[in-house]
């Protein structure tokens, strides 16, 4: 059987550099390039890239993917900064390229998944619900894309339950110290020296709490995500979003 052709962008880079490694050792497929900024996109068609994994920065990443998509790469992002206008502009790419596959994971790591997945179940069953996310001091943006996305989906599922909004009587407070808003959900960014990519989804209720957390120590908890996403991807054209529909969850 032929080996998938894989290219990484970003290659020089944190998780890049592993996800390098990680290609090179999969028995099932070829690291046909590994791109650094300022590489020409070029090098993908001629080395014959059939899928990208894109680890660069929220700057460069929608470049890239117009390339990718245009010339009908596959690709799996796991670069930040999704907001819907940039999802828009993907998605509209990818109508003129309807074969091409494109996978967008806020997080590969499987334990991250389930975080969002668990906090997503038991957000409608607490009055309170409050994200935490902890990185490495040298993480550009914030909030994390998995806290963003994790509070996404505890709104999305709070709203569907019908939750009455969270209490709090906050009624003068230093700008920042209730976090960020995202759909209603607070979300606080720690960035320290020593951490890596760390999250704490906070649940309260009447006498109790629920604290899930989940902790990448090592960037080697995100290559079985980008592996599998890159075997995936190939055969599901369009955007998928999240690595949880890639996965089997419920079995
Ligand atoms: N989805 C996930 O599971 C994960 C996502 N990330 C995300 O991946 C991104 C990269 O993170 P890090 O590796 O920590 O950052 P980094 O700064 O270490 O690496 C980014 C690399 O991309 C390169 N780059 C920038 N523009 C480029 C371009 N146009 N073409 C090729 N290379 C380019 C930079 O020179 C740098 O070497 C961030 O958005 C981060 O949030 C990081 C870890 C896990
Ligand atoms: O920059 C990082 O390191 C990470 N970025 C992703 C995010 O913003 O969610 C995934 C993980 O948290 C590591």
């Amino acid at each position: 059987m032929s080996k998938l052709r894989v290219a990484v962008l970003g290659a020089k880079g944190r998780i890049g550099s592993e996800a390098v490694k990680a290609v090179r050792a999969a028995d099932d497929m070829e690291l046909v390039a590994a791109l650094g900024r300022g590489d020409d996109l070029k090098t993908l068609v001629e080395s014959g890239a059939q899928v990208a994994v894109e680890l660069t920065t929220p700057d460069s990443v929608m470049e890239n993917l117009e390339f990718c998509v245009t010339h009908g790469i596959h690709a799996v992002v796991g670069t930040t900064g999704w907001t819907e206008d940039r999802l828009a502009q993907l998605n509209e790419w990818l109508a003129a390229s309807p074969e091409t596959g494109v996978l967008i994971a806020p997080n590969f790591s499987i334990g991250a998944v389930l975080t969002m997945k668990f906090a997503e179940a038991a957000a409608p069953y607490f009055e309170s619900v409050e994200v935490v996310e902890l990185h490495h001091p040298k993480k550009v943006d914030a909030p994390s894309g998995t806290a963003a996305r994790t509070a996404q989906m505890i709104a999305a599922a709070r709203a569907k339950a019908g939750s009455p909004a969270m209490p709090d009587a906050t009624a003068t407070a230093l700008d920042g110290a209730r976090g960020a808003d995202v759909d209603g959900i607070p979300v606080h960014s720690v960035r320290l020296r020593g951490l890596l990519a760390h999250q704490e989804v906070l649940l309260g209720g009447e006498g109790e709490t629920l604290t899930i957390r989940h902790d990448s120590l090592h960037h080697s908890s995100f290559m079985p995500g980008i592996l599998l996403g890159s075997r995936k991807v190939v055969t599901t054209p369009g955007l998928t979003f999240g690595l949880e529909h890639f996965l089997d969850l419920n079995g």
